[in-house]
């Protein structure tokens, strides 16, 4: 494998900062690799997130981006290597803990996964029914305090005035903060992004994932977000890690890279292909 770049973590490395070992990580791959039959997908990947990082994944289509998220969410084994995520092994334990572990860790998808019948409000507040025993139907069965809890989540995103909306009536950048105050009614420790702004357009985007950032920074919740477009990568994150034909090839504090060297990663694998 490729060593990649390694970098000392930022929040980490000023003086007077607590040491990264006083620190429990929110995200640890050792030697991760999956393979699906022969195809080995990803090989030797080894990650230290620390909490509050707000970590930008790119790499060419087919690097393995969406693959590494699953792998953290469990919806993936590895074939090698251990996952960690808040100190849990999501391959081994169990499926309550897995569900438990879930509850941690929120998704925000490239296709929104809202209901698009239903309302914001409502698809916000499902975000709560993994902690709750009943299934609910109608914004008034949930109970008041996660209305309430809902209702500022959506001023959060700076949707309040659109709360009552059909889902399917908003515009692409105003359906994927739905889906983030959604995630934010888990109390998510760890949001995991799968390319969340691919559908839309470049205002909305950097709208979209400023909008996380300010949250991630306020909640203190880290942030792993696969993206495609670099210079988004480097508006809004502290560290870019990219993929390559399943190795980790780059692993850097943002400031200490740039636009070219990550364009650079997207020729190389156009050159690999042709
Ligand atoms: N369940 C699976 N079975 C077989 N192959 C798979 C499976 N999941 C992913 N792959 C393969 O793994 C490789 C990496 O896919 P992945 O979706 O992780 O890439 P990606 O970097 O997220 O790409 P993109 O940027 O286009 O979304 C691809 O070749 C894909 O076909």
């Amino acid at each position: 494998m490729t060593t990649p770049e390694r970098i000392q973590d930022p929040d980490t490395s000023s003086a007077g900062a607590p040491t990264p070992s006083a620190i429990a990580s929110s995200l640890v791959l050792q030697n991760l690799g999956i393979s699906f039959g022969s195809k080995q997908v990803l090989r030797d990947v080894n990650l230290d997130v620390q909490p509050g990082q707000f970590v930008a994944l790119v790499g060419p289509s087919g690097a393995g981006k969406s693959t590494l998220l699953r792998l953290v969410n469990g919806s993936h084994r590895p074939t090698n290597g251990t996952v960690s995520v808040l100190g849990v092994n999501p391959s081994t334990c169990g499926r309550r803990n897995l569900q438990r572990l879930r509850t941690r860790v929120g998704f925000v998808f490239q296709q929104f996964g809202l209901v698009g019948r239903l309302s914001a409000m409502e698809n916000v507040l499902m975000g709560t029914l993994g902690s709750l025993r009943m299934p609910r139907y109608g914004i008034s069965t949930y109970p008041k305090t996660l209305r309430e809890k809902a209702v500022a989540n959506l001023e959060r995103v700076g949707l309040l005035d659109q709360r009552f909306q059909r889902c399917d009536t908003l515009s692409g950048g105003q359906q994927q903060r739905v889906a983030i105050a959604r995630t934010l009614m888990q109390d998510a420790e760890i949001v995991l992004a799968d390319e969340p702004v691919a559908s839309l357009d470049p205002s909305a985007s950097l709208a979209v994932l400023n909008t996380l950032k300010r949250l991630s920074a306020e909640d203190g919740f880290t942030v792993i977000c696969s993206l495609h477009q670099v210079d988004l990568a480097l508006q809004v994150s502290d560290r870019v890690v990219a993929v390559r034909n399943g190795s980790l090839i780059l692993d850097t504090r943002t400031s200490d890279t740039s636009e070219e060297a990550l364009r650079a990663i997207y020729e190389e694998a156009k050159g690999t292909r042709s």
